[in-house]
């Protein structure tokens, strides 16, 4: 998978060098470039932004600087590795909520091109042609608001790269992780037996593997349904009277 991320500070995208993300770089399974938006500004000030048609506080990245950034990392013309238009990912509260799912999509990409907006955002103009051209994903990571895209462009790098083939070294950890079926996973513990008056459940140690799935399973569907409902509401729970649940 190839990333570009464009940013006025690229030094906040370091961490992507580090940990896993750096293997997975290492490796060549990820091929990722980060961008300072100002190479594409041509002023002595190398402006970025300027004050917002219609007034009110703050202050609007230009579109300018975007448009040229994006002609040169997602031109129309095929590229030497023979890429095709990467997917633009917007960081920005007004998104789309990012999710375990939407994960999943984007690690099924080939080129992704994040843009880390600042300010009170990037001209909608960029958007809007950028569309014309390639798809355009607006992704919210929750109802607050940052001082720009930069970290939420390390939160959906590190959701999205861990998915990656060869990543994580126990593929088989990825199903069983919370989010992966619909549910929140349950608890875990490893030794000792017992620790401070507190034991291991015992059905962890039965040795059987039947009755380890199912208390499991069970564990996950009785703590999404205490701390997330809503997850609840979508999913069909067989083998789990949902009045239980309520009592
Ligand atoms: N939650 C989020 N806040 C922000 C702020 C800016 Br400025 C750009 C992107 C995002 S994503």
């Amino acid at each position: 998978m190839r990333v570009d991320v464009v940013s006025i500070f690229p030094e906040y995208l370091a961490p992507l060098d580090l940990s896993l993300i750096g293997k997975a770089r290492a490796s060549g399974v990820l091929r990722l470039a980060v961008h300072d938006l100002r190479t594409w500004t041509h002023d002595v000030h190398r402006t970025v932004d300027d004050t917002p048609y219609g007034g009110g506080p703050g202050m609007v990245m230009r579109p300018e600087p975007w448009g040229e950034a994006l002609d040169v990392l997602a031109p129309d013309e095929l590229t030497p590795d023979g890429l095709t238009l990467p997917r633009l990912v917007v960081p920005t509260p007004a998104g789309v909520p990012f999710s375990q799912a939407l994960a999943q999509e984007l690690a099924a990409e080939s080129h992704l091109l994040f843009a880390c907006g600042r300010y009170e955002g990037i001209d909608q103009r960029v958007l809007d042609h950028a569309a014309t051209r390639m798809r355009v994903t607006e992704v919210s990571l929750g109802d607050y608001v940052l001082f720009g895209g930069e970290v939420a462009v390390l939160v959906i790098m590190e959701a999205v790269t861990r998915l990656l083939p060869g990543v994580l070294g126990n593929a088989g950890s990825l199903d069983e992780e919370s989010h992966a079926h619909g549910l929140l996973e349950g608890p875990v513990y490893t030794k000792p037996p017992s620790w401070r008056g507190l034991d291991v459940p015992e059905v962890l140690r039965s040795g059987d593997h039947g009755r380890i799935a199912r208390w499991r399973r069970d564990e996950a569907v009785l703590r999404t349904a205490g701390r997330r409902p809503d997850m609840l509401a979508a999913l069909p729970v067989e083998g789990l009277d949902r009045d239980d649940l309520a009592a």
